[in-house]
């Protein structure tokens, strides 16, 4: 442990040419010897990288690769991490770091008894209250429901939404901030494919005009296409840290999923590294659209 705060409580839209202005610091994380240790095994091992300001980077691999770990190291919830940590120039767990970074989890974090709009209003509130900022207010919460699509359910109740509209209303709540950095555990499982297109657009417009960075963990292969960096992660070790172009050159393969399998041979017999594979081999099991 070096410097995590153990104790937090307190219509494409790949990015293909990458015209995003240039980031004006350094990374928004970085991170050195970073392990984590949950039950009686290491979740993740000894993790080396960074994550550039002002782009995505998608953060890959297989269910239960460490994932969700990784993401509540750097927001300052796991317990149990070694290492260096740093978010936005600050020890991960910082107290100060909370309303600078938005987290949305896989489980939808809102009250199902209350509309759309009223969720806003209430997170609203809690993160700007008093009378003088109502107007401030009312315009983040208007800019967070169009931001997410959701103009037409602002009246729903959040019970009566499907789960993917659920989940873009965590995403709402998470926007309303305008956090530096957005961390997001697979915000695309079970929407549909316009649904997650339209995210992925919105992603690019916050990274590119807003200045955020994104932090999007998936296991849908073809989702790193959409990004300007990947970290591809397995059983907790980083396999590959890079672009999405640079990872397939490198590999010798076509796609980011062919690029992981190529590593994970690699990884396995590092006597034959080197030897790109040049055919596609079946789909990996754990790739889904
Ligand atoms: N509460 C826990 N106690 C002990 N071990 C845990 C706990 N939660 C997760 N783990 C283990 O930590 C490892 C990493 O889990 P994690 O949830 O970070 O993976 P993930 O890549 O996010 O998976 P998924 O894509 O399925 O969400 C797994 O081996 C998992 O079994």
């Amino acid at each position: 442990m070096v410097n995590y705060d153990p104790d937090p409580t307190g219509n494409s839209t790949s990015p293909g040419r990458d015209t995003t202005p240039a980031p004006q610091a350094g990374p928004a994380v970085t991170a050195e010897s970073l392990t984590v240790v949950r039950g009686d095994r290491n979740a993740l091992k000894a993790l080396d990288f960074t994550v550039p300001r002002a782009r995505i980077t998608g953060l890959l691999g297989p269910s239960g690769c460490g994932k969700s770990t990784l993401m509540r190291a750097i927001v300052g919830t796991q317990a149990k991490v070694t290492g260096t940590l740093t978010v936005l120039g600050a020890p991960a767990g910082t107290p100060a770091l909370r309303e600078r970074i938005g987290y949305v989890t896989q489980d939808p974090s809102v009250y199902q008894d209350l509309t759309v709009r009223q969720n806003l209003d209430y997170f609203a509130a809690v993160l700007n209250p008093g009378r003088a900022h109502r107007a401030a207010r009312a315009e983040a919460v208007a800019r967070a429901i169009t931001d997410v699509d959701l103009t037409s359910h602002a009246d729903d109740l959040a019970g009566r939404l499907s789960g993917g509209q659920l989940s873009r209303v965590s995403l709402a709540v998470a926007l309303l901030g305008t956090p530096e950095l957005l961390v997001l555990d697979e915000p695309t499982v079970g929407l549909d494919p316009v649904l997650r297109r339209d995210l992925w657009n919105l992603f690019h417009t916050i990274a590119t005009t807003r200045g955020t960075t994104l932090l999007v963990s998936s296991h849908v292969m073809d989702e790193a296409e959409r990004c300007h960096r990947l970290l591809l992660l397995r059983e907790g070790v980083l396999l590959a840290e890079d672009t999405p172009d640079d990872l397939r050159t490198r590999t010798a393969t076509e796609t980011v999923e062919q690029a992981f399998l190529h590593l994970v041979d690699e990884a396995a017999h590092p006597e034959t590294s080197g030897r790109p594979h040049h055919k596609p081999p079946t789909s990996h099991p754990e790739a889904r659209s």
